[in-house]
C-alpha cells in the first residue's frame, strides 16, 4: 500500500454560508457533531496514519467517487489503503491489483463485509432472521448458524441461471419482449423517457422466470422503483455516521440533548425541533420492508404452487423440486431478495445505451445494417444471443463504458494475506473501483471512448491488439466484478440485452429529444427528472449523483419512429406467437 489516506467529513463552501445563517438550536447540534469530527480527526492523525490532508480528501470524495478515486490511482498507484472512521478499505484500481488479489488469491478475498445501515435496516424488516445478500459478516454469521454456506448456495443456484438453462424460461421472456415493443409503440406519438420501459422489461424478465409467474405492472413497478433506490444507498462512506462511531455518538448525543432541552422548556410551553440525523436510516428500512413484503409474497406464492404439484419452469421453482430436502426458510428467502430484482442494473444499461445510440446515428445504423445483414427483413428471433456480432459487442462495452455498479460489491478479507511485500490483514475491506479498471489503458486503448469494435473480430478490449489484453481477469471488464463471488447474472444480462437491442434497432430509429414539461412528468423514476442527459450520455456528467453505488443517468428524451409500421403491427398482434412455447400462469 503506498499512502494511507484519512476520510473524515469537512464543511464545504455552501455548508460554511450555511452555518452563519442558522438557528441556535442547529448551531448548537452542529457544533456538538464538528467537536465530534475535530477530536476524532486530532486521534486519528495522531495514531500514526501518514496523510495530513484528510479535510481535502474528504471533500475530494463527496466531490464525486469516480473522479476523486482516479486522481488518488493516479498518485499512490495500482492498491492503496484508506481509512474511514475506524474501517480500513484497501481500494483496487487496476487489472494487474485485482489479478493479484480476486483471481489469485480468491479464497482470501471472497467474503463481503456488512455495516449497520445496511444489513442491520435489512435484518430487521425482515423479521425473519436472515441477512438478504449473499453475506458473509457478522450479521450473517450470527443469522445463518442453521444456513448452508455461500458456496453452497452458489452451486446450487449456478446450474438454473447458466445460458444453457435459461432458453427453458423464454415463454416468460417472450411475453416480456412484446410488452415493450407495445409500450414502444404507444410512445411514438412525442419524445419520452423510456425508463419505464427497460427497467420493467429487464427486471421483469428477472423476476418472472425466477418464480415462473406472470407478474403485473403494477407489482413490477415496485420492484423496479425500490430495487433503484436500494442501489442508491450501497456506498463508500455514506453515511458518515455509519462509518465513524464518533459522529454517531455525537448525533446521538446531541439528539438526547434535544430531548432532554425539550423537557425543560416545555414546562414553559416552548420547544426546539428535534433533528432527524437518520434520514439515510429512514429511506433504507423503508426500501427494505418494501423489499421484504414483495419477497415474501413471492416466495409464499412459488413455495404453495409447488406444493399443489405446479411444474411450471423456473428457476428457483426447479431448484426447490430438485433439491432432495428443503432448503430452511433462511436460505429461500435469502435467494428470493438477492435474485427478485436482479435485472435492474441491465435497465440501468439499457437507459444509457439506448441513449447514446438515439443520439449517434451512424452507430445506430452500423447496428440496425448488422441485424438486416443476418436476418435479412425478418424480425430477428431476440433469443438469439450472440449471432449479431454488433449487437453482442454494443452489449459488452456499454458495461465496460458505463460501468452501472460503479465501486462493485465490497469484499472482505477473510484471512491474512500479502500483495506484492505488503500485508492485508483479515477483515479488511475491499473495493474494486470498477470504473477506473475498466479504463485500465493496459486493457482497453482509448477507454474513454465508446468502441463497441474493441470486441469484434477478435478484438477483446483493444483495437490495435487481437485476444485479451492486459493482466489477466478471467472477464473482459469488471462490471460484474470476477473470482469467487462474481455475477451470476452475465448469461442473463447478455440474453436480455441482446433481445431488446435486436428487437428495438429493428423495428425502431431512435432520435434523441428535448422533453418538455409534459415529458419530464413522465420520468420514471422521477427522482431522475431533475435534469436531462447531454447528448454525449457521458457517464460522470450525466449521472445523477457522483456518489451513488450505482450510476443511474438524468432523463433521456428519445423520439420513436417506426421503420415499418406494417410489420410491427403485424408483429403485435400475430407473430411473436411463435416464440412462445406455452401459456405460463399470469399475475
Ligand atoms: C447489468 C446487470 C448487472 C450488473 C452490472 C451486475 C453486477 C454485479 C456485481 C458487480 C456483483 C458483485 C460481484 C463481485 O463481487 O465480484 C454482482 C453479484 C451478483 N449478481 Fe449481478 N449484476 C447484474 C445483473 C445480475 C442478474 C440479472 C442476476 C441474476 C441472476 C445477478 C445475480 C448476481 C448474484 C446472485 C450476485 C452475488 C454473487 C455473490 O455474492 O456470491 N446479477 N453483480
Amino acid at each position: 500500500m503506498n499512502e494511507i489516506q484519512v476520510l473524515l467529513p469537512m464543511p464545504n463552501a455552501t455548508a460554511i454560508e450555511g452555518f452563519v445563517n442558522m438557528t441556535p438550536h442547529v448551531w448548537i447540534y452542529k457544533m456538538c457533531v464538528l467537536l465530534a469530527v475535530l477530536t476524532f480527526a486530532g486521534w486519528r492523525l495522531s495514531t500514526g496514519t501518514k496523510s495530513g490532508r484528510n479535510d481535502a480528501n474528504g471533500r475530494k470524495l463527496h466531490a464525486g467517487h469516480a473522479k476523486t478515486l482516479a486522481t488518488w490511482a493516479k498518485k499512490y498507484g495500482d492498491i492503496f489503503r484508506v481509512l474511514l472512521g475506524n474501517r480500513e478499505a484497501v481500494v483496487l484500481n487496476t487489472r494487474t491489483a485485482v489479478a493479484k488479489t480476486l483471481v489469485k488469491q480468491g479464497a482470501t478475498f471472497q467474503s463481503r463485509p456488512e455495516w449497520n445501515l445496511w444489513h442491520g435496516a435489512f435484518v430487521h424488516a425482515a423479521d425473519t432472521g436472515g441477512i438478504l445478500t449473499i453475506g458473509s459478516g457478522f450479521f450473517a454469521l450470527v443469522l445463518q448458524i442453521c444456513a448452508v454456506n455461500v458456496g453452497t448456495l452458489r452451486k446450487m443456484l449456478a446450474p438454473y441461471t447458466s445460458s444453457q438453462k435459461l432458453p427453458k424460461y423464454n415463454h416468460f421472456v417472450s411475453r416480456r419482449y412484446l410488452r415493450l415493443i407495445k409500450m414502444l409503440a404507444d410512445s411514438m406519438s412525442k419524445p419520452r423517457d423510456l425508463g419505464l420501459c427497460w427497467w420493467s422489461t429487464t427486471v421483469g424478465i428477472g423476476t418472472d422466470q425466477l418464480v415462473g409467474y406472470i407478474h403485473d405492472d403494477e407489482f413490477t413497478k415496485v420492484i423496479c422503483d425500490t430495487e433503484i433506490g436500494i442501489f442508491r444507498q450501497r456506498s463508500f462512506g455514506t453515511p458518515y455516521h455509519d462509518w465513524v462511531p464518533l459522529i454517531n455518538i455525537a448525533e446521538i448525543t446531541a439528539s438526547t440533548a434535544a430531548t432532554f432541552a425539550n423537557g425543560f422548556l416545555g414546562l414553559f410551553g416552548l420547544s426546539i425541533p428535534q433533528m432527524n440525523f437518520n434520514v439515510a436510516e429512514d429511506r433504507a428500512s423503508q426500501l427494505r420492508h418494501a423489499q421484504a413484503k414483495y419477497c415474501k409474497h413471492q416466495l409464499a406464492t412459488l413455495l404453495q404452487r409447488i406444493s399443489e404439484g405446479d411444474q411450471t419452469p423456473s428457476q428457483l421453482g426447479d431448484l426447490f423440486r430438485a433439491l432432495p430436502d428443503p432448503l430452511s426458510h433462511h436460505d429461500s428467502y435469502l435467494l428470493m431478495t438477492t435474485l427478485s430484482g436482479s435485472g435492474m442494473a441491465t435497465g440501468t444499461t439499457l437507459n444509457w445505451l439506448m441513449g447514446k445510440l438515439a443520439a449517434n446515428q451512424e452507430m445506430q445504423d452500423r447496428a440496425y445494417q448488422a441485424i438486416h445483414d443476418v436476418y435479412a427483413a425478418e424480425v430477428p428471433d431476440p433469443h438469439d444471443t450472440d449471432r449479431v456480432e454488433y449487437i453482442k459487442a454494443l452489449g459488452l462495452e456499454a458495461g465496460r463504458y458505463w460501468t452501472p455498479v460503479r465501486l462493485g460489491f465490497f469484499r472482505e478479507t477473510q484471512a491474512d494475506s500479502n500483495v506484492d511485500g505488503r500485508f492485508i490483514p483479515k477483515d479488511t475491506m475491499i473495493v474494486y473501483n470498477s470504473y477506473q479498471i475498466n479504463r485500465d489503458p493496459s486493457g482497453y486503448d482509448l477507454p474513454d471512448e465508446f468502441i463497441p469494435e474493441r470486441w469484434m473480430n477478435g478484438h477483446y478490449g483493444r483495437t490495435d491488439t487481437i485476444g485479451p489484453a492486459g493482466d489477466k481477469i478471467g472477464v473482459p471488464h469488471m462490471g460484474h466484478g470476477t473470482g469467487r463471488r462474481m455475477c451470476m447474472g452475465v448469461p442473463n444480462v447478455n440474453k436480455t440485452l441482446y433481445g431488446i437491442l435486436a428487437l428495438t434497432l429493428h423495428f425502431f430509429k431512435l432520435e434523441r429529444a428535448e422533453l418538455n414539461d409534459e415529458g419530464m412528468r413522465d420520468v420514471f423514476p422521477s427522482f431522475r427528472a431533475a435534469g436531462q442527459c447531454s447528448m454525449n450520455m457521458d457517464p460522470i456528467k450525466d449521472q445523477i449523483s457522483d456518489c451513488d453505488a450505482q450510476a443511474v443517468p438524468f432523463a433521456v428524451g428519445i423520439r420513436l419512429i417506426p421503420r415499418n409500421p406494417d410489420q410491427l403491427n403485424f408483429w403485435i398482434k400475430e407473430d411473436h406467437r411463435t416464440l412462445q412455447e406455452f401459456d405460463g400462469v399470469f399475475g
